[in-house]
């Protein structure tokens, strides 16, 4: 299956590549083979999950790779289904989510309650700025360290820091922005891990907006389906060019939950 990654594809550009490992050498189109499946009466508790993130990078990981201008993506499934199910259900059971003043952004100077939750987990003394709020990381779960460790070494990066997104449903979204921050290491990518409802994310050039929209013909957005258990790399220079956002869906009817991890540069706050 080709996980219907694309909307249109006319160009060789808009085409997916698909490597064995990040950085191999692509090759062109070939089906995915399935993920090889567990033994499926084994019961996943956050032990064994933990362990499982543990060994994700001997998995035999298959990437597909989206190059277009000055963006690059790379997108895999990394859990496998109860895996994925297990994560979720754990997230959900345990996640408290910032309320007040860390639940809203800045818009156009106006301050806003953000159309989703959000919370963030990291090293002792993170926070990350953006829209006008200062979002300070809680400490690691096991879990999402387990997580956060696996993704790492998957990527290449050591991540310090996960932002949390949760869609209560198609209505909760996220607006056009890059993730370009000051407080982020503009070398390393960030990693996008997926669960529960799948959903559209739409990649704009920054060419090909508002009275730029001359940069249209130029630069096709991009949208990938999101799915559950999955793993989205935005690798440099993407943000730098690029905007994305979740736009909102009528017929998604199930939560999502999102995690981006993150290099942040920043000092700690004592
Ligand atoms: O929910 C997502 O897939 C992405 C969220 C996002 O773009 C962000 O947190 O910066
Ligand atoms: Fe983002």
């Amino acid at each position: 299956m080709f996980y219907g990654l694309m909307k249109r594809s006319s160009s060789t550009l808009d085409r997916w590549l698909i490597s064995k490992k990040k950085g191999d050498q692509a090759t062109d189109g070939s089906p995915l083979e399935s993920v090889p499946k567990g033994n499926e009466s084994d019961e996943v508790t956050e032990q064994s999950m933990v362990e499982a993130l543990g060994r994700l990078d001997g998995r035999d990981i298959r990437w597909q790779q989206k190059e277009a201008s000055n963006l690059s993506l790379s997108y895999t499934m990394l859990l496998r289904k109860r895996e994925a199910d297990f994560v979720f259900a754990s997230l959900e059971n345990s996640i408290q989510y910032y309320s007040g003043e860390l639940a809203q952004i800045m818009v156009h100077g106006k301050w806003c309650p953000i159309p989703r939750k959000q919370v963030a987990y990291g090293d002792p003394g993170l926070s990350y700025h953006f829209s006008g709020i200062a979002i300070p990381a809680k400490p690691w779960t096991p879990l999402l360290k387990g997580l956060c460790d696996a993704v790492s070494c998957i990527a290449s990066t050591k991540f310090n820091f996960v932002l949390i997104n949760r869609y209560k449903d198609g209505s909760d979204r996220v607006g056009e922005h890059k993730d370009d921050e000051i407080d982020l290491d503009p070398a390393a990518p960030i990693a996008s891990v997926s669960l529960g409802q799948p959903r559209d994310f739409v990649f704009r050039h920054q060419d090909a907006r508002g009275r730029h929209k001359a940069g249209s013909s130029l630069h096709e957005p991009v949208t990938l389906m999101l799915e559950h258990g999955s793993l989205l790399l935005m690798n440099p220079p993407t943000n730098l060019f690029w905007y994305h956002s979740l736009p909102p869906r009528k017929r998604a009817v199930q939560p999502r939950i999102n995690l981006t991890f993150r290099k942040l540069v920043t000092k700690p706050s004592q």
